[in-house]
């Protein structure tokens, strides 16, 4: 036999877990004492349930799973919002939450970190709406069946689970846990339809003279990025990505046509999308915001989507079809059409030269993103926070084995702090770098001193534009302004005479360039580097990005009839 503590422990581990991101709480004490008892478990201690979800998502973007314990109420209601930014990112992350004693429900009690009623169910109930599978583990004998059917849903669905342990119970016996392979839930694509889904969608691709290939963020959750690449050297077309599918394409591959996002696209994407009679969509996420405010979504006559599990085009629709399997098998029965690819490399052109600045001149927002760039290796994988940063990560460039990662669908400030971190725990081996702008740093900052606690030699480039840049170019208002911190100096006050971490303020090119060097030799802890550029220094495409999504949002009501 063994607990229901022991049990989690180590189904965690057996679905590739190797840390979990937590705060302790009396709810869940003894739940953290038997997965500290787990050989190859480890706890990370965030310093709230915000960042520690977020960390949490940011560890499943590199692991591919994530664990976050917390306790009831005033725990997990914070770290809801991490695992509503796992669902909408299709990251599985599992969330556990200690609760109250199984029997103060019948003793009708009232309890502390409770909203004061007798009703202790109500967080259960909340989970349900943001996880794909939720559970209350009441009787120690229901935990094995319990724990691996919302650990399985999780990693079938590739959307968050909620487990609630109550105080009592983890310390429970039950049965030890079997084989690994009852976690695993692949459902497979039934043969029948594959083949239909596929010799349709040959005729329709064949039915068109100039087709393109677009890649989308759910290529990652589906684990179909080697299986896209196969279809586009089988198509040899023009290919592009979405901003939140950035470096799921290597962009050295010569069929390479740029991150599309309409009017705000990179490399004349959106002129071959648009030129283009198919667009074969793969892994796509079409959003007000990844289409810029609607102006960049081709009609569906022109779309062929293959998604996670459903393939669809105009006339046909195949449910249960795993988008790798669909993908692998329609580069084998495709015929080359390289037509966008011949058009493409009449549109391509070179780079822009941007020279560097005055070292001594005021840094702008474009010297800064042109010594950025100089840093991005294959080992780095840059994060992109809410706001310009988007659009200055999105027009990186990025050497083979680079990588990018944004939180576009859910789109919360500051979640780049402790989703880097996460990730850092998750990738020793990566050189991370953090692009966020001074109104999300404000929202998480604390997590900076978790990363001194740690070493992770995480750089942060803190772009301190005096305020919400990014509201100001959709609806400006007061609202927009913020209190100016000292961003560098919070370094002391993180490593308390202890830490390695370091932290500069960039005025000038020169100063930006002197901080980027300290940087990279600082391997045993983070480096803040606070530039400080002009409130309205942001890049064009913010500009126009934020005018189509303003426009967007003030689309009046429908008219009833
Ligand atoms: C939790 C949360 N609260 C409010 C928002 C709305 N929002 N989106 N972007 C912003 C401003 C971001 O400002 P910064 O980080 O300074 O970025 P930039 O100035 O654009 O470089 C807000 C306030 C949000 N996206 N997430
Ligand atoms: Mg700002």
């Amino acid at each position: 036999m063994t607990t229901v503590g022991n049990y989690l422990a180590t189904r965690l581990v057996q679905a590739g877990i190797k840390n979990h991101f937590t705060v302790p709480g009396d709810y869940n004490l003894v739940l953290l004492d038997k997965l500290q008892e787990h050989p190859e478990l480890e706890e990370v201690n965030c310093c709230n349930e915000l960042n520690c979800s977020f960390a949490a998502e940011g560890y499943a973007r590199t692991k591919g799973i994530a664990a976050v314990v917390v306790t009831f109420s005033v725990g997990a209601f914070s770290a809801f919002n991490g695992i509503g930014s796992a669902y909408g990112e299709n990251l599985p992350v599992i969330l556990i939450s200690g609760s109250p004693n199984t029997n103060d429900s019948s003793d009708h009690r009232l309890l502390h970190h409770t909203i004061g009623t007798h009703n202790y169910d109500y967080q259960y109930e909340m989970a349900k709406q943001i996880t794909c599978a939720a559970v209350q583990i009441k009787y120690p004998e229901d935990a094995p069946s319990l724990i691996d059917y919302a650990i399985r849903e999780c990693l079938a669905k590739k959307k968050p689970c909620y487990i609630e342990v109550p105080t009592n119970m983890a310390s429970a016996i039950c049965a030890p846990p079997g084989p690994i392979s009852s976690l695993v839930n692949s459902v497979p694509t039934p043969k029948d339809v594959l083949s239909q889904a596929v010799n349709a969608s040959v005729d329709f691709i064949n039915s068109h003279l100039k087709p393109t290939l677009l890649a989308g963020p759910k290529l990652k959750c589906a684990d179909a990025q080697k299986a896209f690449l196969r279809l586009a050297e089988a198509l040899k077309c023009a290919v592009a990505v979405q901003p939140a599918a950035k470096s799921m394409f290597p962009e050295d591959h010569p069929q390479f046509a740029g991150v599309y996002w309409g009017q705000v696209s990179t490399k004349k994407a959106d002129a071959i999308l648009e030129w283009s009679d198919l667009t074969i969509c793969a892994g796509c996420i079409f959003t007000d915001y990844s289409t810029t405010g609607w102006t960049a979504l081709q009609p569906s006559s022109h779309r062929l989507e293959a998604d996670a599990d459903n393939v669809r085009f105009p006339g046909h629709s195949f449910d249960q079809i795993g988008l790798a399997n669909f993908l692998n098998v329609l580069a084998e029965r495709v015929s080359e059409n390289d037509k966008s690819l011949i058009e493409y490399n009449r549109l391509r052109q070179s780079p822009p030269l941007i020279k560097a600045a005055d070292p001594k001149a005021a840094i702008t927002r474009k010297e800064m993103a042109r010594q950025i760039q100089q840093l991005i290796t294959p080992k780095t994988t840059l994060f992109a926070e809410t706001g310009d940063s988007w659009f200055n990560g999105v027009q990186m460039d990025l050497p083979k084995g680079a990588l990018f990662e944004v939180e576009m669908q859910w789109g919360h400030i500051g979640w780049s702090v402790p989703a880097s971190l996460g990730y850092a725990v998750g990738a020793p081996d990566r050189r991370i770098i953090t692009m966020v702008g001074d109104g999300s740093f404000q929202m998480t900052a604390q997590e900076v001193s978790l990363m001194v606690r740690l070493r992770k030699p995480i750089i942060i480039f803190l772009i301190n534009n005096y305020g919400y840049t990014i509201e100001v170019e959709i609806h400006d208002g007061p609202y927009n302004n913020i209190k100016n911190w000292n961003y560098a100096a919070l370094m002391e006050v993180f490593n308390a005479n202890e830490g390695s971490g370091k932290g500069f303020k960039a005025r000038t090119g020169g100063e930006l360039a002197d901080a980027i060097e300290k940087a990279q030799a600082n391997v045993s802890g983070p480096t803040l580097i606070e530039i400080q550029i002009n409130r309205d220094d942001c890049t064009n495409e913010l500009i126009t990005w934020g005018h189509f999504v303003a426009l967007a949002n003030a689309r009046p009501p429908k008219k009833t009839t």
